[in-house]
């Protein structure tokens, strides 16, 4: 019966993929409940099979959709990613000091996604900081796992931070880049997925507000309180850190070095201020979803001056700009409210 009412509806066309909606064997809400967490999910652009999902094992953050998740989960508003386990590891142990979180005596931060052994998340009262690994289909994984994570936690309002590194172009190592617009390779603003044999292409802007909110927190605190330069600007997204960034240095290279140059001065010319490997998939999906997102990542190379990634003690230092501005919005926001 919900069935038919569900599939008659009259969607609209981004959601026409969602009319294959089929009613799961043993459902325990009730109907009212599938037709409201339906809605949600629909104004969201969300899958709407999710409303009709007894069980959902979010395999790679190893939690499953129950009333515990919803409990422990519903008060998150902030979700912090980047790379490396160890540097979102450090980044809870910030955010906790900077947003004065006590905990009991003799409780440490805890990798709530152990078992999963993929990545490693940690919540500080409304903050998570996860690790979302190298690349887009290692981002794309964890955004799915975290956005279904939210949804059924019913949390409101969510902003979404990549806290990254990258290669500069034209940009002094150190400084802090806010993403406007995520292009590819051929500098086009858009994720292209292949879905079901099919080209699926999203929009990868940043939401304007918070780029603007960001850049002005990065204003007052220039120069001073660890964050140094913060600039705004396009990132190029690549799926590879060698040939696909235009290194001379990779195991492959064909081409020459006067071609890589023109290919970074193309990327200047078009707006480009950083290279990474993420920006598309977090910005892409996280538009799809209707849900606030901004990358910043600090430039650990001027690709204008070379490839090489060199200096791990900098690179400590550095990685560690881009927490204190996020930490600095996070700590504003949360005094406002
Ligand atoms: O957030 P991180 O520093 O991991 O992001 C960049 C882009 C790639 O994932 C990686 C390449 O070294 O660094
Ligand atoms: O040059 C760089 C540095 C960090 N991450 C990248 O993807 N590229």
């Amino acid at each position: 019966m919900l069935r038919m009412e569900l599939d008659e509806r009259d969607l609209d066309s981004g959601q026409k993929h969602q009319k294959h909606f089929e009613r799961l064997p043993s459902v325990v809400e009730s109907d009212t409940e599938i037709e409201k967490d339906f809605e949600r999910l629909r104004i969201m652009n969300l899958n709407c099979h999710l409303a009709v999902l007894e069980n959902d094992y979010l395999y790679h953050i190893a939690l499953e959709k129950s009333e515990r998740l919803k409990k422990a989960f519903s008060d998150v508003k902030y979700i912090c990613m980047g790379g490396s386990p160890k540097r979102m590891y450090q980044f809870a142990h910030y955010i906790k000091e900077v947003i004065g979180l006590q905990l009991p005596i003799g409780v440490a931060l805890q990798n709530i996604s152990e078992e999963s052994d993929r990545y490693a998340m940690y919540k500080i009262g409304p903050v998570i900081s996860v690790n979302h690994g190298i690349g887009c289909p290692s981002i794309s994984i964890l955004l799915n796992e975290l956005i279904k994570l939210i949804h059924y936690a019913g949390c409101k309002d969510v902003t979404f931070f990549r806290i990254g590194t990258c290669g500069g172009v034209g940009v002094e190592p150190g400084t802090i880049i806010v993403t406007s617009e995520a292009v590819d390779g051929m500098f086009r603003p858009e994720y292209r997925q292949i879905v079901l044999g099919k080209e699926q292409v999203r929009k990868t802007k940043c939401d304007e507000d918070l780029v603007n909110d960001i850049l002005e927190i990065g204003k007052v605190h220039e120069d001073k309180d660890g964050i140094k330069k913060v600039i705004s600007g396009k990132t190029l997204c690549a799926n590879d850190f060698y040939e696909g960034q235009g290194r001379l240095d990779g195991a492959f290279c064909e081409y020459t070095s006067s071609e890589k140059m023109d290919f970074l001065q193309k990327c200047k010319e078009n707006g480009v201020k950083n290279i990474e490997m993420e920006s598309l998939c977090f910005t892409g999906l996280l538009n799809h979803a209707k849900i606030r997102g901004v990358v910043i990542c600090v430039a650990l190379v001027d690709r204008l001056n070379g490839d090489q990634v060199v200096s791990h003690d900098l690179n400590i230092e550095f990685q560690e700009r881009p927490f204190k501005l996020v930490a600095k919005y996070i700590k504003k926001q949360l005094e406002k409210n």
